[in-house]
């Protein structure tokens, strides 16, 4: 998430684009793409996974904005990592409801890909804002998928782990929860450990790919790929969510991983090659010209077209400088990631898929 500016106003300008292309003769060629205008998530919307009074406290302070200084905002994870400013709650309820919007149009099969870059707040819980995320949107659209899908997988490429999705749903055995993320003492938000695998009848449906520094797009594939690979096989998603954080870029400020859009374009290509109901969402991303780069390429992934090389002059033209290209180039950061820990890692995980029932 990227941290809401303190001058931002609410505009619920928010898009969401849905696109046909599976179950047809050529369905890469004659895919029908339409952006959508969402709609703002009311409060019973977002009242499915957020409780009363967390909510009603984010209206109220969202009402008076910077100078609301509400001792119980603290108990709610408002200020700090989530700041409180004026109309906060709406632009929370615009992010949300253009995933949900993406969501229906999955669950009432008009579309095969619905995307909502500006959602993925993937941190918030029940009740209380996290991570620069106020509400969470995945677990509402999640749910959303679940009026249809008996079982949902959800696969968080964040370098963050999906803590507030993984909590709510570790006791079910409906919707797996699979994040791939740093686990390193002191980085946020500390959990997302191998052996955090879900509780009661979820255990064994939370799963956690703990990784390092400097890990760059041949090996992150290459685990991605063999954990995917393994867990549709054996949990057999009807529909799928995938967040789609830009902060494990080279160049990122949050300084850690050494992928490419390229990269992840792989992994979004496993995925669509299932060719299930998918749901994209974006999340964090923090060097924005970057993200931006990225983003665009998966959507044109997406919808199988081939961009060019050059950045089209545009208004933010300036900001992708020096260079001025799509294309993203890996740093010569060192990859921390032991091969051998990895094959442990993925020799644990597919020992804990053998007691998915
Ligand atoms: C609140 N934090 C989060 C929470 C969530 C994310 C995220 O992207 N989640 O997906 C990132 C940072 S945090 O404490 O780790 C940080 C706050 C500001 C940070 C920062 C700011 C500038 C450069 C590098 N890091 S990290
Ligand atoms: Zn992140």
């Amino acid at each position: 998430m990227n941290e809401v500016n303190s001058a931002w106003r609410p505009v619920a300008s928010f898009t969401c684009i849905a696109t046909t292309m599976y179950g047809r003769a050529t369905p890469w060629h004659d895919s029908l793409t339409a952006v959508i205008a969402p709609r703002m998530a009311s409060h019973d919307d977002l009242a499915a996974f957020h409780s009363d009074a967390y909510l009603s406290h984010f209206e109220l302070v969202s009402r008076e904005g910077e100078d609301a200084d509400l001792p119980e905002s603290q108990q709610y994870g408002l200020g700090y990592d989530c700041p409180v400013m004026e109309g906060v709650f709406e632009y929370a309820a615009a992010v949300a409801g253009a995933t949900l919007t993406a969501a229906e149009g999955l669950r009432n099969g008009v579309c095969d890909v619905a995307l909502n870059w500006a959602g993925g707040w993937h941190h918030a819980k029940k009740d209380e804002a996290s991570g620069f995320c106020y509400v969470n949107d995945v677990v509402l659209g999640i749910l959303k998928l679940r009026e249809q899908f008996q079982r949902v997988l959800y696969i968080d490429f964040d370098l963050h782990h999906g803590d507030g999705v993984e909590d709510a749903f570790s006791f079910t055995p409906k919707v797996v929860t699979l994040s791939f993320h740093k686990f390193s003492p002191g980085f946020f938000p500390g959990t997302g450990d191998i052996a955090e695998v879900g509780l009661g009848r979820g255990r064994f449906y939370s799963i956690n790919v703990p990784l390092s520094d400097g890990i760059a797009d041949e090996k992150y594939v290459d685990i991605c790929h063999s954990v995917l690979q393994a867990v549709n096989t054996t949990f057999l998603p009807e529909a799928v969510v995938c967040q789609f954080g830009a902060d494990t870029l080279a160049g990122d400020p949050m300084c850690s991983f050494n992928l490419t859009p390229k990269g992840l374009g792989q992994c979004l290509q496993i995925v669509l090659g299932w060719q299930k109901p998918t749901l994209l969402l974006g999340g964090g991303g923090y060097h924005l010209a970057n993200t931006a780069r990225c983003w665009t390429y998966l959507t044109a992934l997406v919808l199988d077209q081939v961009l060019a090389s050059e950045i089209p002059e545009h208004q933010f033209f300036p900001e992708y400088g020096p260079d001025y290209v799509l294309e993203v180039t890996p740093g010569c950061r060192s990859d921390t990631n032991n091969p051998a820990h990895l094959d442990q890692v993925l020799a644990e995980i597919r020992e804990n898929l053998k007691h998915m029932a």
